[in-house]
Parts: structure tokens; C-alpha cells; sequence
């Protein structure tokens, strides 16, 4: 394929919960789409004529609703986005007709050319999420950089993003509020913190943070 392509891809973080999801195959791509999508509360739609046991016992227990055919044109309707991974071109190819007329977002697991968007790889520790692309290029690479990217993410971090998070929920909208939340994650909190030296570091935090003045 020529490299026409100008753009780049922009990253997002999509909020999906309680959103309509169409998920059109349910082999063993499908299957992790599916995962994944659960996790993020979405309401999935699976349409496939042949499921693997996973999405089946998923559809019993109620987590997702099967439909159990081919797709046909009119399926996408109703829908914020939509997923296509079957073993047939064609069916990409239809999809992305439809969702293209009604200004659905599409993945295609098998033409990235046909993708709104892609997905990268995904690791998670707690809220902080790593995720890589590689522009549609080597999706194992993006693994294989996922995996090691993501062993650089501790708990320590962890608990900073969580204290943060409790902090940014209680500190007064003041010109010092970003100081105080930068400081907490740069060497004079966060650095103190995993040296061990606590009893510095929350000092150091609590001088910050009375000079915001009454927290909520
Ligand atoms: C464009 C994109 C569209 C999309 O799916 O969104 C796409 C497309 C295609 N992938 C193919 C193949 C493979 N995909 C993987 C793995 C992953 N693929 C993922 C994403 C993406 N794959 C998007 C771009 C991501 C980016 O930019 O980096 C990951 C990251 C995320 C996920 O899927 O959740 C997940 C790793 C998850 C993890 O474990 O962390 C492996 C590795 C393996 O399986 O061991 C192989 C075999 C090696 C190879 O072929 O390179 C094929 C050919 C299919 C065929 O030949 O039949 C196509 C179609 C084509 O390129 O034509
Ligand atoms: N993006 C990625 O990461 C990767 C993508 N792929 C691509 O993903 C696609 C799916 O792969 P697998 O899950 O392994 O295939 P699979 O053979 O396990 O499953 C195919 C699924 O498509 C369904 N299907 C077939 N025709 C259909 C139709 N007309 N309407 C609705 N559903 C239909 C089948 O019933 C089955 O559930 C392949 O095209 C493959 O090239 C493969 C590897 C990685």
C-alpha cells in the first residue's frame, strides 16, 4: 500500500459504560473485543451464526445478548460504535458501507483501512493504563512494548494516581492547586515517598497544601 496517509492517529480514552456496542463475529478475536468491552460496561450486541463457548456462557449468564445469524444491512442502527472480526472480507466491507452511511465509529480487526479507529495494546495497574499503537504496522511489537512499558508502572505509582485523585477532589480551585498536584508526583512528594521517607515527604505535602488555604 502506498503511504498516502499525511495524518496521524489521534489517542483517545473512550468512556463506553451503558453504551450500545455491535460486536459482528464471535470467533476467538471477537472473544477478546468481547472481554474487553465488559470491562468497560458497555450494553454488547454479538451477531454471529457460530460462537465460541465463552461468548456462549457469557450470553446465558446474561452479560451480553447473542444473536445467533449473519449479519444483515440494517444491524448497525442504534448503535455508538461498532466492531466487525469475522473470517470474511465481504462482511467488513458491508459493515463499513453501513456505518459509513449513518456515521457510526467502525474497527475492522481485518482492514485497517476500513478502521475510524484501531486498538492498541492494552496493560492496566489499577487506574493507569498503558496503551500502544503502532499505526497499523506491527501489532506484535506493540505487545512486545506494551508488556515491557507497562512493568515500569508500580504500585507506588498506583497509590500516587489514587492520592491524587483523592486530592484533586478536595483542593480548592486556587492557582496553587496544579503546584501542589505536580509536586505530589515530582521528586519533592513522590520521590520522598519511595525512598521510604515518609514523615518528609507528608510534611513537605502538607507545608503545599496549607498554603491553598481550608481544603474542602
Ligand atoms: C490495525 C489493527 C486493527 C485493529 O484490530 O484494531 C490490527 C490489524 C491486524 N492485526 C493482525 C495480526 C495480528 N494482530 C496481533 C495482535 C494485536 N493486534 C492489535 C491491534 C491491531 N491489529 C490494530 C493495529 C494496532 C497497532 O497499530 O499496533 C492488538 C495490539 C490489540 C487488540 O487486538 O486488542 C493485539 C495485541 C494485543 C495484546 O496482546 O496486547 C498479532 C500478534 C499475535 O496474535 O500474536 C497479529 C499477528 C502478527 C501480525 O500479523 O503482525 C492482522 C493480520 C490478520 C491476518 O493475517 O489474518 C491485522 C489486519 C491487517 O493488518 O491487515
Ligand atoms: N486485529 C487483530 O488483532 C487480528 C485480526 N485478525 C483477523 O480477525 C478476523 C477474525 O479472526 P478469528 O476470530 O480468529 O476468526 P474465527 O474463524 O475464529 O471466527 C470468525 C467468526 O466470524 C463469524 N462470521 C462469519 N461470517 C459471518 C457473517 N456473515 N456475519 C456474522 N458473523 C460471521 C463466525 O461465525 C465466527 O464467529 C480474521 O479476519 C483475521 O484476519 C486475526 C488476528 C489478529
Amino acid at each position: 500500500m502506498s503511504s498516502a496517509v499525511t495524518a496521524i492517529d489521534y489517542p483517545v480514552c473512550l468512556r463506553l459504560q451503558g453504551k450500545r456496542v455491535l460486536l459482528i463475529g464471535a470467533g476467538s478475536i471477537a472473544e477478546g473485543r468481547a472481554l474487553q468491552l465488559l470491562e468497560a460496561g458497555v450494553r454488547l450486541r454479538v451477531i454471529a451464526p457460530a460462537a465460541t463457548d465463552t461468548l456462549r456462557h457469557l450470553a446465558t449468564e446474561g452479560r451480553l445478548e447473542l444473536v445467533e445469524r449473519a449479519y444483515v444491512p440494517g444491524d448497525v442502527a442504534g448503535h455508538a460504535v461498532v466492531f466487525v472480526a469475522t473470517d470474511d472480507r465481504r462482511v467488513s466491507l458491508a459493515v463499513a458501507e453501513e456505518t459509513r452511511a449513518l456515521g457510526i465509529w467502525l474497527n475492522a480487526a481485518d482492514e485497517p483501512d476500513l478502521c475510524d479507529f484501531t486498538l492498541p495494546s492494552v496493560g492496566r495497574r489499577g487506574p493507569i493504563t498503558v496503551a500502544v499503537s503502532t499505526a497499523g504496522l506491527a501489532p506484535a511489537l506493540a505487545r512486545t512494548l506494551r508488556r515491557q512499558l507497562v512493568e515500569q508502572v508500580s504500585r507506588h505509582h498506583v497509590r500516587l494516581a489514587r492520592l491524587s485523585g483523592w486530592l484533586r477532589e478536595r483542593l480548592p480551585r486556587t492557582p496553587g492547586r496544579s503546584r501542589v498536584l505536580r509536586l505530589l508526583v515530582e521528586d519533592e512528594f513522590g520521590g520522598r515517598l519511595a525512598r521510604g521517607q515518609r514523615r518528609d515527604a507528608w510534611a513537605r505535602l502538607r507545608t503545599e497544601i496549607e498554603t491553598l488555604g481550608e481544603t474542602r
